[in-house]
């Protein structure tokens, strides 16, 4: 059995072997993808008698594909069939016939015989949160048999393609005084180096919110194009709408034809956020400042959960890239951290990258309203609940609301000063700014959908218990 099956699906069997569930019908395994750990759903077929010889388990490698996966998993009950995702796994499933017999790479064995394959046309799928589009995309890429593909996240993508264009610009040979420096374009390389190690490029939450991404992705992505590699990516947003009304949009504009011309759009909308459909709560792990004695109660959280590690509580200092990131609390494993701490200081998803590495449970305590006025530290707190979901990490939270209104989309910012400040620079006048998303903070309200959705979710019994790690 185990010579059909690719890297893996290896994994999913043998993390099934491991917790004893070859049993079950069916079963969530996790699989580490690229570092980061994912869930998905297993069919375990098995006849549950010893006697009978006919015996099988069903496993990822007896699926012709995603579609007939999904299916499964609908006609026993695990998923609920939806007519939007069958759509956009139909269109998945032939691609990932296609993948079968293409690869971008200058050493395959079909590159010997023919003349370079053209690829095969990537998808965009976008829609609202919790409809799935995350779901559908990793069971594509589950059942790609390619040794040469990869599931990345955006930030984590983009994070590593500036590391890459740092290496490239210091590897470079220094200039003789005097000589005028002739202009070096990295991007080209980095893409390069990027295609040789990968023909299929599967990218979670497309989201364009830096000046830095803006300004490289569309020869970023036309190299990646040019150079074989295929294209999946995951969206809140059609591609119209990517990095709407960041600064200098229009330099940025060219990219989503770029996109377009390579990525078939999708989209995902059943309306439905599977999220908030009921799960097992994990028990209680939202807390308000209002509730009696409430720091009192969540200093016993900790220390019952810090009972289990072998560490004393302490403050820890972490290492990222060169800087010392100082967190005043935490005990092996788990972090005790004020929103301050994490929201309020220059962090960005680097920082909560090497948290979500070193803790798998993080308190996030003294969570204020998150209005307008506090946009900044509200775009990292999206940024730090991203990260932290996108790990597998758990978290406990007191804060000032209840979660459903923890940002609060006050109209009466537009007026505030360092608005008036952007508009007189952007030569704006009250009436044009009205519908840009900068000034209405749509940007964030939308983000703000996926982390409350997230959140949600981050409460459940089997979020909480895929998130335990070994106590160092
Ligand atoms: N058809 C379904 N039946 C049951 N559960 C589902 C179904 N589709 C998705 N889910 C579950 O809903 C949750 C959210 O799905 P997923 O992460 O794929 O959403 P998403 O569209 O990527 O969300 P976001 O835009 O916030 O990233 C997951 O736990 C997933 O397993």
């Amino acid at each position: 059995m185990a010579a059909r099956m690719s890297p893996s699906a290896l994994a999913a069997v043998r993390f099934l072997f491991k917790q004893n569930v070859l049993s079950q019908t069916k079963v969530w395994c996790t699989v580490h993808v690229n570092n980061i750990r994912r869930g998905y759903i297993v069919q375990v077929a098995s006849v549950p008698s010893h006697t009978d010889d006919t015996l099988k388990y069903r496993q990822i490698s007896d699926f012709s594909g995603p579609l007939q996966h999904y299916m499964s998993l609908v006609r026993d009950g695990t998923l609920r069939e939806d007519q939007q995702q069958k759509a956009v796994l139909m269109r998945l499933d032939e691609m990932h016939d296609v993948l079968k017999t293409y690869s971008n790479s200058p050493t395959s064995f079909l590159s010997k015989f023919f003349s370079k394959p053209k690829p095969p046309k990537g998808f965009y799928i976008y829609g609202d949160v919790g409809t799935g589009k995350t779901m559908v995309m990793d069971m594509f890429f589950l059942h790609v048999e390619s040794e040469r593909k990869q599931r990345v996240h955006f930030h984590g993508f983009m994070l590593d393609v500036h590391k890459r264009i740092h290496r490239l610009k210091q590897s470079l040979p220094k200039r003789k005084v005097g000589k005028m420096a002739k202009s070096y374009d990295p991007i080209a390389p980095v893409a390069m180096e990027i295609s040789e190690e990968t023909s299929l490029l599967c990218f979670d939450e497309f989201q364009v919110t830096d000046i830095a991404d803006a300004m490289i992705l569309k020869q970023l992505f036309e190299n990646l194009f040019m150079n074989g590699v295929v294209v999946v990516a995951t969206s809140n947003r059609p591609p119209e709408d990517l990095y709407k009304n960041g600064l200098q949009r229009v330099n940025f504009v060219p990219f989503i034809a770029v996109l377009k011309e390579h990525c078939q759009t999708l989209r995902l909308d059943s309306g439905i956020d599977y999220r908030k459909s009921n799960q097992p709560a994990a028990g209680k792990l939202f807390y308000l400042a209002s509730e009696a004695d409430v720091e009192a109660v969540v200093d016993r959280l900790f220390d019952e959960l810090a009972q289990k590690q072998n560490d004393i509580t302490r403050p820890r200092t972490l290492n990222v890239q060169g800087r010392k990131l100082r967190l005043s609390k935490a005990c092996g494993t788990i972090a005790d951290c004020t929103f301050e701490e994490l929201c309020d200081r220059p962090l960005g998803a680097i920082d909560y990258l090497e948290i979500s590495r070193l803790f798998d449970t993080v308190f996030i305590r003294h969570i204020p309203l998150l209005t307008l006025h506090k946009k900044t530290q509200a775009r990292r707190f999206i940024t730090l609940i991203d990260t932290l979901y996108e790990h597998k990490v758990r978290v406990v939270i007191l804060a000032e609301t209840p979660l459903e209104s923890i940002f609060v989309h006050d109209q009466h910012n537009h007026d505030d000063e360092h608005h008036r400040i952007l508009m007189d620079d952007l030569g704006l006048t009250g009436d044009s700014a009205k519908d840009l998303a900068i000034f209405s903070g749509e940007e964030e309200v939308f983000a703000f959908q996926r982390t409350v959705s997230r959140l949600t979710e981050m409460q459940t019994e089997k979020y909480w218990s895929e998130g335990e790690r070994k106590a160092t």
